[in-house]
């Protein structure tokens, strides 16, 4: 009998496991069963157990796969990793009917219970919809709405200012230059601190975060499949993703407190006129909980607007090395402005349209987030006949949206004129659905615009850009890399050359760097 025992105990553990799993697919196919619609079309699923999730996670560019599936299934596509279905909005018209005209319910975002153990759940683009999220959002809308961005236009102009000078000066390192630029605006802005151009402190202790940012969602991680094992101790066999999970949870809390308190203690030394944006919350955000939503709120704004910011300009250069026409031509444009004689400003933006296209079209042409932030919906919902069951992850697939031949012939070409009327104007597509859709669209996307607008106009003012050459001055090859998995599309470090167009705009730039 002794002897039997545990063969006898593995049998009950298999059969009722596989007890469990017929009962949990069945329960799963018969939800829309009970809802008498179906789900909307999709591939069918590899796996019982885990769904489409093979399929998702080894396609590189996963948004390309998405728009092929579309033009076989229609533009709303079902799938599922394990128990989490994924809706797949391939269409702009059907992203505005879900994401905006309904986004009372379609306004939450996904529950990674490696985001939770990690803190990034924390931050105001992973936080779920409620209260908290609401009182983050108003910190941003406060903080960042279109004429408040107004006012922050001399930091911006005085950062591109350096940013230039840096250019003059070290052109190789382009790339770390666009990045100080983006990070100090942010950081200006809401703490007052000021980026240092090489090894600065903060910013290691955010960046060492983001490969684990990136990889949070993923089903990689066995507890976001199964999320009862978050509540197993972290000495426990196998648990080490908990003490991965507490490291960084450390690193976000010392990144939120240490910049909170250099705003608090140190902000004459910005040595600018503005107030850090957490100084100037601060009263209103006294209580405990209030103060903690402020930290968490101005914490996310490097995760959410130095990335993208900086990513956004460097797929600026890679058009200009690839598309010279382009450059030639808003070269011309903002000499008709300026003459040569200074270097564009903010009040040139409406004089500038082609330089407004041209910006429109960097963020078409390659969307730095092509599925957008997921969103999830808190309520079940029936569109078009199908069954969206609660608690859907929801991508609009924006980079399909980006070549909709309806709106965008030739779709790969540079071409900003595609965004120019007859008479030369401004037309109506203003890209804003790369900022996202509804309650969670982007709160920074006026001074995110703002810089690049202001890199654009000023590098093309004063710069030549193309492929770096060889000794004899022939151009070497280029071949720019993609990021391929993940959360976002961004091109990997690649050369440049990068020279003045003609001593009158060095000096210029020169001029500038000492008036700042
Ligand atoms: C060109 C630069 C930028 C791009 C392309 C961009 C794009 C996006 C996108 C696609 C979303 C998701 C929207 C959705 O879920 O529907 C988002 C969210 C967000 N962005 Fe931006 N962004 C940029 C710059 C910025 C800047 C400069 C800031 C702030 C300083 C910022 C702060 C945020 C925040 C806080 C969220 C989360 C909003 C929420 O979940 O409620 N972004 N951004």
């Amino acid at each position: 009998m002794d002897t039997l025992l545990p063969e006898y105990t593995a049998a009950v553990l298999v059969l009722s496991l596989s007890a469990a799993v017929s009962l949990w697919a069945l329960i799963w196919n018969c939800q829309s069963l009970l809802s008498k619609l179906p789900y909307p079309p999709g591939p069918a699923p590899t796996s019982v157990i885990s769904g489409n999730k093979s399929q998702i996670t080894s396609t590189p560019r996963v948004w390309r796969k998405y728009k092929e599936w579309a033009e076989q299934y229609g533009n709303i596509i079902y799938l599922r990793s394990y128990r989490q279905p994924i809706i797949i909005i391939n269409s702009f018209e059907d992203a505005v009917e879900l994401l905006e005209k309904r986004s009372r319910i379609y306004s939450s975002r996904p529950v990674s219970p490696m985001y939770k153990l990690m803190g990034f759940n924390n931050s105001t683009a992973m936080r779920e919809y409620g209260p908290e999220w609401r009182k983050h959002r108003r910190i941003f809308q406060q903080s960042f709405k279109p004429d408040s961005s107004l006012t922050y236009r001399p930091i911006q102009t005085r950062k591109m200012y350096d940013m230039l000078h840096r250019f003059l000066n070290t052109p190789e390192d382009f790339e770390a230059h666009i990045k100080t630029l983006a990070g100090s605006i942010v950081l200006l802005l809401i703490y007052g601190y000021d980026v240092a151009p090489k090894d600065d402190h903060y910013v290691k202790l955010v960046e060492s975060t983001r490969p684990a940012f990136a990889l949070g969602l993923s089903p990689k991680w066995l507890v976001n499949n199964f999320p009862v094992l978050r509540h197993i101790p972290s000495w426990f066999p196998g648990a080490s993703f908990k003490q991965y999970a507490s490291a960084m949870s450390c690193r976000n809390i010392e990144a939120r407190e240490e910049t909170y308190k250099y705003a608090m203690t140190a902000p004459a030394s910005s040595g600018s006129m503005h107030t850090p944006l957490v100084c100037s919350l601060s009263e209103n955000y006294s209580s405990p909980t209030d103060l903690s939503l402020l930290k968490e709120a101005a914490a996310s704004g490097y995760g959410a607007g130095v990335g993208t910011t900086q990513s956004t300009i460097m797929i600026f250069m890679e058009a200009m090395i690839l598309f010279p026409d382009v450059q030639k031509k808003a070269q011309a444009d903002v000499d008709r402005v300026t003459r040569g004689k200074r270097l564009p400003e903010y009040d040139d933006q409406e004089s500038l349209p082609y330089i407004q296209a041209l910006v429109r079209e960097v963020v078409r042409w390659k969307p730095l987030l092509p599925l957008g932030l997921a969103h999830a919906n808190n309520e079940n919902d029936t569109y078009k006949g199908y069954y969206i069951p609660k608690d859907s992850i929801v991508h609009p697939n924006v980079w399909a949206m980006t070549r909709d031949p309806l709106r965008y012939k030739d779709p790969e070409n540079f071409n900003p004129n595609r965004f120019l009327t007859a008479e030369g104007g401004l037309n109506d597509d203003d890209m804003t659905y790369v900022f996202g859709f509804g309650r969670r669209i982007c709160p920074g996307r006026h001074l995110g615009l703002a810089t690049v607008w202001l890199a654009v106009a000023t590098i093309l003012a004063s710069f030549d850009l193309g492929r770096k050459k060889d000794a004899s001055g022939n151009d070497l090859p280029l071949s720019i890399k993609y990021t391929e998995f993940g959360l976002s599309s961004y091109p990997l470090p690649f050369e440049c050359s990068i020279t003045p167009r003609s001593e009158d705009a060095r000096q210029l730039i020169l001029e500038k760097r000492y008036q700042a």
